[in-house]
Order: structure tokens, then sequence, then C-alpha cells
């Protein structure tokens, strides 16, 4: 938990030690406010150096204690006996200080940190404040302005960052620890009494127009909060460190703490955190696990495509220092993809102040046998299942053997790919979401013959270029796509029944959605989801000419999309869409009348009377939909837990954070009342069959509604794709 040796006859050196990162536990606070009480009161030590075992200083509190009843000692009293001790207590910073580590070294009177080291207050991004102190201390020392930020955003710096703010007295190359000892030597008795290093003894340097800072600060913060509470909040604690004594500061930081820590944004960004760790941890039925399965070395990549996905792609690999052999198949498609290729490393580089953009890593060609010595393909060409199978074919007749076939596509069967090739175990799908080098999700999808390897290969891959990876099964749409589809189909319906698009999207938006899903859609292109229900039959000369328009497939569909690509309105790339457009390929999107117009004489065409929607009913058709085929998802097996559901649309769907994922939404809006309010709709829309509850959810009520990492136990089919 904590150790405590001395060194140099008269310092105490105190090492955190709570594998893997440190997190200060009940036991770990236990353990240092005793070995620190020692070291301060014991007459033969000088001064006090604190380090963490295992090159990391101390991530925080530890977030699994979050939401259980307190036990052992706060951080508070310690952090106060520390720094108001007359000895120098020097904290020696490696690997991180974050949140409730910072805290702690802030209230030790030096801080000495590894070159590599990365402090912060992270604590936004889990639906909380700096609890211990740190609202309150941070500002004291670095003034206002860039306290805001960081607290606001949660937004980690270097080292070097850290000095030149004045977190950190000295950064070092060499055995922090060492110097941080010497430096303990040296600083005994020199500045007697500590009182200038006491930060809550500080008079805050605050600035005149600190008033201001926070009212702008407030303002944008509540602007990007998209219904956040944390950051809000983070605001509201800098004005009391601005306005307030240090301990009336503190009274306040308690007070705002102890109404974030029970809410349910807290719970939802904890249950993310995790959520998105856990993801790492796949499993399929042989038994492979993550734990279990070496991934094949991967020292250089083909993209074959090199459209609006192949491009992201390149870039996203090139960015993670990987050689690639892009290619296209005519020239002029080339020539456009290697200048926007180029065009966005330029500009990554110019952002990170580098002069030189990573260009040498590259090789563009028109000829797929370049692709001869690459250790992993990742296929980016339209969606057209019978090109990809002839691209497939042909990548086994080009690659070495042992090269890895991976397609892009964004829910066309993997399966269907693999048995065209003699390699049927070392293909998967990696599904990247647009813009693919800025994009976090990626989905890596497993067919029944993917061989652990080859998912192991595409997960560390994935962990390379920044992406957060989790496994799926093989099914049309996989996980965030065939959620997505009846996600649409409900907005689609809602406007037949009478909304206009740019009121499903304000409900969406002010529920925290990044954006809108007709938003979305515009910028996406609306030819895409064309072209895939055309694909699919339900557009096109496969339907029977009897079919009603509003008909397929034996439930109720909406035709307005394809109305809509069939006058040419493609979203912002036509400068029209659901909304209307300056100019094509304009970014502003503004209500249309002629929309309006539009879904007036659709409604009357088929005798649809309109009616005011609530914006209660955008939210629950919408969300409990997905909801609903999010439970559809986890009995069939496509995704082995709801937290990975949950994970795809935090990270690729621009679903909020602080509601957890729609999974995690239901739970906390109450299976019961999500079952309850899906039979209503059904009830009223019994040709949608999508609306009718999933049997996992019916079980799951009946089960007394589990919480969420339990409802695997409910599952009757365990593990039947993964
Ligand atoms: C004092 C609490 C008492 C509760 C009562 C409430 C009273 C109210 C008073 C509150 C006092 C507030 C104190 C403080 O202000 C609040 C905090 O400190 S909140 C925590 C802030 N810290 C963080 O958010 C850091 C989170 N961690 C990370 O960012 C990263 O993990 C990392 C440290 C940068 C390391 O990254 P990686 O190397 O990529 O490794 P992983 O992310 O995979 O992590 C490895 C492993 O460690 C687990 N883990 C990481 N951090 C914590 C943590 N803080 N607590 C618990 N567990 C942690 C992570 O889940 C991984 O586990 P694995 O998946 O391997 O099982």
């Amino acid at each position: 938990m904590a150790r405590y040796s001395r060194t140099e006859g008269t310092i105490a050196l105190i090492t955190l030690s709570n594998p893997p990162v440190n997190a200060l536990g009940a036991a770990v606070r236990r353990t240092i406010t005793d070995i620190m009480h020692r070291a301060l009161t014991d007459g033969e030590v000088k001064a006090v150096v604190l380090c963490g075992e295992n090159g990391t200083f101390c991530a925080g509190a530890d977030i699994r204690e979050f939401g259980k009843p307190p036990s052992g000692p706060a951080l508070v009293p310690l952090i106060h006996d520390m720094e108001a001790s007359e000895k120098p207590v020097v904290a020696a910073i490696e690997g991180v200080a974050l949140g409730g580590g910072l805290e702690i070294a802030l209230g030790c009177h030096y801080r000495i940190a590894h070159a590599k080291a990365r402090l912060g207050f992270p604590e936004v991004m889990l639906g909380l404040i700096p609890g211990a102190g740190g609202s309150q201390r941070l500002p004291r020392l670095i003034g206002i302005p860039a306290a805001l930020e960081l607290i606001t955003t949660g937004r980690l710096v270097s080292a070097q960052e850290a000095l030149k703010l004045g977190i950190v007295d000295q950064v070092v190359d060499g055995n922090t620890i060492e110097t941080a000892v010497k430096f303990a030597l040296n600083v005994i008795g020199v500045c007697r009494p500590l009182l200038s290093r006491r930060l809550s003894e500080r008079t805050p340097a605050f600035s005149v127009d600190a008033a201001a800072v926070l009212e702008e600060g407030m303002a944008r913060v509540k602007q990007r909060a998209r219904g956040a509470f944390a950051p809000v909040v983070c605001v509201q604690a800098l004005r009391a460190a601005a306005t307030l004594p240090y301990s009336r500061g503190m009274e306040t930081e308690e007070q705002l703490i102890n109404m974030l820590i029970d809410s349910s944004q807290a719970r939802a960004l904890q249950y993310c955190f995790f959520a998105q760790r856990n993801a790492r941890k796949w499993s399929l039925p042989s038994g492979a696990r993550w734990n279990n399965s070496k991934p094949r070395a991967v020292h250089r990549v083909g993209v074959v495509g090199l459209g609006t996905m192949g491009r992201g792609i390149t870039v996203s690999l090139v960015k993670a220092g990987i050689s690639v052999v892009a290619v296209e198949m005519e020239e002029k498609q080339m020539d456009l993809g290697m200048r926007a290729v180029l065009g966005m490393l330029e500009r990554d580089a110019q952002r990170r102040g580098d002069t030189r953009p990573p260009t040498h890593l590259l090789t563009f060609t028109l000829s797929l046998q370049q692709l001869g010595n690459v250790d992993l393909v990742i296929e980016a060409v339209f969606e057209d299942m019978a090109l990809k199978k002839r691209l497939f074919t042909e990548l086994c007749n080009v690659c070495k053997p042992s090269t890895l076939l991976c397609t892009n596509t964004s829910g066309l069967d993997v399966d269907a790919l693999a048995v065209v090739t003699h390699r049927r175990s070392l293909v998967v799908g990696m599904h990247f979401f647009a813009p693919a080098n800025v994009m976090k999700l990626l989905e890596v999808v497993c067919g029944p013959h993917s061989s652990a390897e080859a998912v192991a290969t595409a997960m560390t891959l994935g962990k390379r270029l920044g992406k957060v990876g989790v496994v799926v099964g093989n099914c049309p749409g996989f996980v965030g796509n065939r959620m997505m589809k009846l996600y649409l189909d409900q907005a689609y319906f809602l406007l037949e029944e009478g909304a206009a698009p740019e009121q499903v999207d304000q409900v969406l938006e002010e529920f925290g959605f990044t954006m809108g899903i007709f938003k979305v859609s515009d910028l996406s292109g609306l030819d895409v989801g064309w072209r895939v229900r055309k694909a699919s039959g339900l557009i096109g000369p496969d339907v029977n000419p009897k079919t009603p328009s509003r008909w397929r497939q034996g439930c109720r569909y909406s035709p307005l999309p394809d109305l809509l690509c069939e006058q040419g309105h493609l979203g912002q790339k036509s400068g029209r869409g659901w909304y209307l457009y300056e100019t094509p390929g304009g970014k502003e999107p503004k209500p249309d009348p002629a929309m309006h117009r539009f879904l007036q004489e659709y409604r009357s065409r088929y005798g649809l009377t309109p009616r005011h929607v609530h914006a209660h009913e955008v939210i629950e058709r919408c969300t409990y939909a997905m909801a609903n085929e999010g439970f559809r998802i986890l009995e069939e097996g496509i995704a082995a837990r709801a937290e990975d559901i949950d994970v795809i649309y935090v990270f690729g769907y621009g679903w909020p954070r602080h509601r957890g994922g729609p999974m995690f939404h239901a739970a906390q809006v109450g299976l019961a009342t999500v079952l309850q309010r899906l039979e209503h709709y059904h009830q009223l829309h019994p040709d949608v069959p999508h609306l009718q509850p999933s049997p996992l959810l019916q079980r799951l009520v009946e089960a007394g509604s589990p919480p969420v990492h339990h409802w695997r136990e409910h599952v009757q089919h365990l593990h039947s794709h993964l």
C-alpha cells in the first residue's frame, strides 16, 4: 500500500505501492496517513520525499470506491497535515500525478517531475471536480485562467508544460527519486518557515479581470458541456477559489463534490471509464482471450481504396509510424486521394509544430502487386459485395500467405469475404468511423473462421492507432450500424407523424448528442444509406411494383430519404438534404422551408394527419428502439457485454458520455419503464416489429432489473458469435 524507508540518514522516503497505478483506495490512504504521521513526528527525519512504485506516482482516488459507502481516512486532512509540516515534503513524480495524486503533490512543498511524467485533474471526465483541495490550490499556484482550462477540460500536461505553468519546480531526465532526495537535503532548513511554499496560505495572485475570465469560462463551458454538470461545477469551484479565503473555498469545494459524487452523471461517466477498459478484454468461443493470444507484428500495411475512409485510415496509420502502401485503381482517384492524404498530414504536422510530415512512410500505387510484402491489408473500397469479393480473391494471389486481410465494410458479411480466400482464419473486419483519422472507435468484426491471432492483431493495431477497439460478431451492420438503422427509422417515422428535422435534432442535441441525427445524415451524405438500401433490396428493380411505398419486408418503411436522394438532395455536399446549406459543401445547416412543404405534401399524399410530437417521445422512441435492438444483439452474442455496446455508441456515434450509452441509459431510466414504454409504442405502431420488447429485456425485468454487469447471466446463448 505504501512503504516507509530512511535514506541519507535524515530523509524519510514514502513510496506508494498499489499496482497498477497507485490509486488511493481506503487501505492506501490509511497507510500513507500513518506513515506520514510517523515521518513528520520522528525527530531524526528532517525532510520527506513522496514517490510511487514502478514508475507511477499516483492516478488519484480509486474510482472503484465511488458509489460505495465511504471508508478509511479522507485525503483532505492528510494533505493539510503534510502541507502544514515544518519539514519540507518533496514529491518525486514519475509516470502520472492525476486527480487526488496531483492534489497530494500540490500539498507537498516542492515537486520534481520526470521528463516523461504527465499531470492533471481528469475528475471532470468522471463527473466530478478535484475534491481534495485541487480546485483551491491549483489556481493559487498557476492563476485562474490556466487552472480553469485544465480543470474544466481534464487535459493532462507534460512535465515540460507543468514546469512552464509553475506546477512543478524541476524536470529531470535521470533518476527522479534520487534527484528529489538530493533536492530535499538541499532545502532542509533553507526555507524556514515553509510559509511561501504552502499553497493554501498563498494570497491568490489573481488578475483584476478574474471575474471576467470566470464569466467567459462559464459561458464557454456551458456551450460545450451538452448538458454535463461537472464542467459547470468546476467553474463554480474556481469562482470560490477566486473570491473566498482558502478555508471557505474548501468548504465550497466539499459541498460541490458531495453534490456531484452520487449524481447519475458521475455514475454514467465512471461506468464509461471502466467500460472502455473492459472492451479490451475480449474472448472467443474457442477460449482464446485478449491475455492468451499473441498478435502478429505489423510493420507495413496496405490500404486499398483512397476514398474518404481509405484516406483517413492511411493518415491514421502513418501518424502511428506505420509504413503504408496505398492502392487506388484509377489514376484520377489516386491523384485526388494522394493530395488529400498529404494535405491532412501537412496540416497535422503544422498543428503539432513539426516541419516535416512523415511522408517517407507512404507509397502510392495503382498496382495491387505492390502489396506482396505487407503484413496486413485494409480494404476500403465501395460497399459492393461483388467488388470486395473480387478484390479479396486477388489479394490472396498477391499477398504473402501470412498477410491478414481486413475489410473496412460498415456492415456487409465479413464471412462471405473470408470464404472466397484460402486464408479464412486471417480475415477480420476493421470497421473505422469517418473521419477515420479522428474518430476513436474501431469495431473489430470477428467471423466464424477468424483466428484469435487475427483478432489480437487487429485489436493491437487499433490500440497503436489510438483507437478504442471493440470486438463484435458478424451480422448485417454489426453492432453500431445495426442499432443506428432503428434509430434512423424512428426519426423518419417521427417526421411522417408531424415533426420537423430541426425539431428532432434539437431534442437529441439537448439530450446531449454531439449532433442531431438529421445533421449527421446530411454530413455523411444521404446517398450512403440509399446505396445500402438498394443493395439490400429495399428499393430498386427487385421490389415488387405492387408493394406499397411505405411497406417493406413485412413492416413499416419510410421512403422519405429515398425521395430526397431521387431529387438530388444528398446533404451538405449537394447544398440541400434535411437542411438547406448556403452552397454545396456548406457546413451551416438552416431549416429549409421547402423541406417543410415537402413533408406536408408527403403526409397529405399518404393520408397522414400531422400531430405535435413531444420531446420526450423523440427521446423515448429513438433511444429505447436502439436499446431494444441492443438487447437482441446481446442475446445473439453479437456483442459480448452491454458495456461494449455503450462504448461503441459513446466513441463512434456521439452518444453523450454523461449518459453512459444506450444500454446504461435504459438501466438508469429503469428497465421496467423502458419495457412498458416499448409496449406502449408497439401497440400504437404494430407495423414496427422492432418496437416489440425483446425477450432479453422482458427476462431482465422479470429478474428484478439487475445492474448492467449482471445482464450477461440472463443471456441464454452466451457467445454464440464471439
Ligand atoms: C478518496 C475517495 C473516497 C471516496 C469517498 C468520496 C468522498 C469525496 C471526496 C473525494 C476526494 C476526491 C479526490 C480526487 O479529487 C478525485 C480523484 O482523484 S478521481 C480519479 C482521478 N484520476 C483519474 O481519472 C485517472 C484515471 N486513470 C487514467 O487516466 C489511466 O488509467 C492512467 C492512469 C493514465 C493509466 O493509463 P494506461 O496506462 O493506459 O492504463 P489503463 O487506463 O488501462 O489503467 C490500468 C488499470 O488501472 C485501472 N485504473 C486506472 N486508474 C484508476 C483509478 N484512479 N482508480 C482505480 N483503477 C484505476 C484501470 O481501470 C486499469 O484496470 P484494468 O483494466 O487493468 O483492470
